[in-house]
């Protein structure tokens, strides 16, 4: 079984951060491991307060997965400023996992700051060049790239962009667009398109978060990086599809739905 690890925000009502990775991780066959980066006080509705780890304690805790067990892949989700990105970038270097995939999270699904906006610059110095593969949404990629997004050509030219920044592969998620779920990546000679209907549902916490760890376990097990997205895409929707109406908000993000366990 190869190891994942997710270095996450903790989502104490269960639909995103490391919660939803580490059932992500499970259902798709990979053993779990987790390092908190904060702890929420949130539900499918709002966030209500943060506290960020110590960044003794952050890195205490990769070095303690790092130091005893081989991590196939790192799955990297909210990051809450720029202490925590420098430490978690420095380890990153300091252990090179052979796969890093981030997911650049800054505001939750139902509203709420989860990245400080003065950590953009450390984002994008020393933690983009780093990644395997990136994975920002349509709002996540008109901060980093500075320009507005519309259109597909629009996504394509963001994409090479933030390519040029140093991340290896680049995955930009359209569920914030209208029609169909569309996302496109780019590899830094291939642009690879993945579309799939959109569900009409408001349960959409943890989508992003399930997208990143689904791909994070695919690579982990050795696929090629546009089967890893096609595949995780699959897992995703069918999550969607099959999403928990709970709580009053945005529900969560389904992983242990029939159709997965007979497919
Ligand atoms: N209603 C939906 N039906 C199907 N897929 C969706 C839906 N909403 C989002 N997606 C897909 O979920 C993934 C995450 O979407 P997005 O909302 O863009 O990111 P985030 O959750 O980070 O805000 C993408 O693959 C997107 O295409
Ligand atoms: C701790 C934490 N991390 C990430 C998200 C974003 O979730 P989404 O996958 O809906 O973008 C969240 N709401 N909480």
């Amino acid at each position: 079984m190869k190891n994942c690890l997710t270095i996450a925000g903790s989502d104490c009502s269960g639909g995103a951060g490391i919660q939803a990775d580490l059932k992500t991780f499970s259902a798709l066959g990979t053993f779990g491991m987790s390092v908190v980066s904060a702890v929420v006080a949130e539900n499918t509705s709002r966030v209500i307060s943060i506290q960020d780890i110590d960044v003794k304690i952050l890195e205490d805790q990769i070095d303690a997965v790092f130091e005893d067990i081989e991590v196939a892949a790192v799955k990297v989700g909210m990051l809450p400023g720029i202490e925590s990105m420098r430490a978690v970038a420095a380890k990153l270097r300091e252990y090179r996992p052979p796969v890093i995939v981030m997911d650049p999270v800054m505001v939750a699904t139902g509203g709420g700051n989860l990245m400080n906006p003065e950590a953009l610059g450390t984002l994008k110095k020393e933690l983009i060049p780093v990644v395997t593969l990136l994975t920002p949404n349509i709002p996540e990629v008109e901060i980093i790239a500075g320009t507005g997004i519309r259109t597909q050509e629009d996504m394509k030219a963001a994409a090479v962009e933030i390519h040029r920044m140093g991340a290896q592969n680049v995955l930009i998620k359209g569920g914030h667009l209208e029609g169909e779920a569309y996302d496109l990546l780019y590899d830094g000679v291939n642009f690879y398109s993945f579309s799939a209907e959109r569900i009409d549902t408001k349960n959409t916490h943890g989508t992003g978060c399930t997208l990143s760890s689904a791909i994070t376990a695919n690579l982990a097990k050795g696929m090629d990086m546009p089967s890893a997205v096609a595949e995780a895409k699959r897992y995703l929707t069918e999550a969607i599809r099959h999403g928990l109406a709970i709580g009053k908000g945005h529900g969560p993000t389904n992983h242990f739905h029939e159709f997965y366990r007979m497919n």
